[in-house]
């Protein structure tokens, strides 16, 4: 279980998350909503060190995180896919999903479950991330998250730009992901996420951030009462 308790972080004199607490568990897919720039995306950039915190808990399976450093996070089981995806264009597909294998001893191999998450990625295995189309891309992102076998995957905003047919099989995805991992073992995610239906339809749990604050939370079926739609909408 992933614990986030009072966390402040600062970007130079700007007070960019204020308190902000947290958890996302095994079988759950916690949803982090909230408008542009309340601070979603340095939320899971503190969580994995890529940005430093002044203040707060990050804990993951009862280890303290906070002050690790990011191949430690990824190495403890935490898989990150970054907003924009960040895939590496001039490689193949198959170099991608083999970088997110760095955090673990040479010669690991890659899980054969990521090309039926993913068939698309096993006919495209050879050719170049930068010739895929954007939803494409997206799931090789997800793939790349998972080739270390994480225990916590976390998303930024997969959604965004992708066509309607590949949002719902990334859905799919996640859903089974949460129930049984790769493996069977029930797997938690963390998805920061702007769009509302999406959601709303994936969301066991849900927090939204507001000017670096966390201002409401519950159940995932409880949004719609707790005019959520309201608060996010741009
Ligand atoms: N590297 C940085 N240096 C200074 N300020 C930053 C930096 N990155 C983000 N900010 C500012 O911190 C605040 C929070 O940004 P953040 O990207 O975390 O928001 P967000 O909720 O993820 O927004 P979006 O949905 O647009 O991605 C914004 O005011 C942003 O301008």
């Amino acid at each position: 279980m992933l614990v986030i308790e009072d966390v402040h972080q600062y970007y130079g004199g700007s007070h960019t998350l204020r308190g902000v607490s947290l958890q996302a568990r095994a079988g759950e897919i916690t949803v982090v909503l909230g408008r542009n720039g309340v601070g979603k995306t340095t939320l899971l950039k503190s969580l994995m060190g890529l940005v430093p915190i002044r203040q707060g808990r990050i804990a993951f399976d009862g280890v303290e995180l906070a002050r690790r450093p990011v191949h430690e996070r990824a190495r403890r089981g935490i898989g990150y896919v970054p907003q924009g995806r960040e895939i590496f264009p001039r490689l193949t597909v198959r170099e991608n999903l083999l970088m997110g294998l760095a955090s673990r001893p040479a010669g690991t191999a890659l899980p054969a479950q990521l090309f039926e998450l993913f068939p698309v990625l096993a006919e495209m295995q050879s050719r170049r991330g930068g010739d895929l189309s954007g939803g494409q891309q997206q799931q090789l992102a997800i793939a790349r998250a998972l080739a270390a076998r994480p225990r916590l995957l976390v998303l930024d905003e997969p959604t965004e730009g992708i066509q309607p047919n590949i949002i719902q099989a990334i859905g799919r995805v996640l859903r089974q992901l949460a129930r049984q991992g790769l493996d069977g073992e029930p797997m938690a995610i963390l998805l920061v996420e702007q769009y509302y239906d999406f959601a709303r339809e994936l969301a066991d749990r849900y927090v939204v951030l507001e000017r670096g604050a966390v201002v409401a939370s519950g159940g995932g079926d409880e949004m719609d009462a707790h005019g959520v739609r309201a608060m996010v909408a741009l």
